[in-house]
């Protein structure tokens, strides 16, 4: 998966100042970045999130989804920490892309949940593709990480391409009337550790 580091800069947020380097992935020609804050090269686990792009959550303030809270608890995180990754990767809608994520958001307005509208679409549950990840952490000299994530499957995905993951750091967000049935979906069906706070609302019709 050739994926080609173009230019770095510093990024100054409410955070911290961050050094954005931007990939571009040729195939695609998708534009990645990754966020750093301190020193992340070496053997030394790294706190870091592997975060999928949501436009909605991340920058227009959307409550049906935990992904805004999760970037800003994610960046909070790392600054605090003092050292630290975040890879900001292009694949909205667990890889459909925006306009099926709003396809996908009118068949759940209409009952459906997450999973079932993927899949009414013709879409897999989560489209998404992990391999970006390894040439971006590698040209940042990334080994081992301290994971922010809920999400199994990333743990499971950067194991397979030889990235360690020390930890795995739970990265939970309270739920809201608006996202409360799209956090339990995501525990009963797409196998998210959300602990007790999401487990068994899944079915309730209540929270459409
Ligand atoms: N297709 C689809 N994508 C969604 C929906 N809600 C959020 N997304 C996308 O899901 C991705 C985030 O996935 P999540 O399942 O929230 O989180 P995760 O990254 O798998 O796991 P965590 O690391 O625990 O956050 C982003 O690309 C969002 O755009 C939805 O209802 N349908
Ligand atoms: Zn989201």
């Amino acid at each position: 998966m050739p994926v080609v580091f173009v230019a770095a800069s510093q990024l100054p947020t409410p955070f911290g100042v961050f050094t954005m380097h931007g990939f571009l992935e040729e195939a695609t020609g998708k534009e990645h970045v990754a966020l750093t804050f301190g020193d992340v090269a070496g053997d030394e686990p790294v706190l870091g999130r592997l975060h999928s792009e949501c436009l909605t959550g991340d920058a227009l303030f959307s409550l049906r989804c935990d992904c805004g809270f999760q970037l800003e608890a994610a960046l909070r995180a790392i600054a605090s920490e003092g050292r630290g990754v975040l890879l900001y990767l292009r694949q909205e809608g667990r890889g459909i892309g925006l306009l099926n994520k709003i396809r996908a958001y009118e068949l759940q307005d209409g009952g459906a949940d997450t999973v079932e509208a993927n899949e009414r679409l013709g879409f897999g549950a989560d489209q998404r593709d992990y391999a970006i990840c390894r040439p971006m952490l590698e040209h940042l000299g990334i080994r081992k990480l301290k994971l922010m994530t809920n999400n199994p499957r990333k743990v499971n995905a950067l194991g397979d391409m030889g990235i360690s993951v020390a930890t795995r750091v739970p990265l939970q967000i309270d739920h809201n009337p608006h996202n409360k049935k799209y956090l339990a979906t995501k525990a009963g069906k797409l196998g998210h550790l959300l602990g007790s706070l999401h487990q068994g609302e899944v079915e309730d019709p209540r929270d459409a």
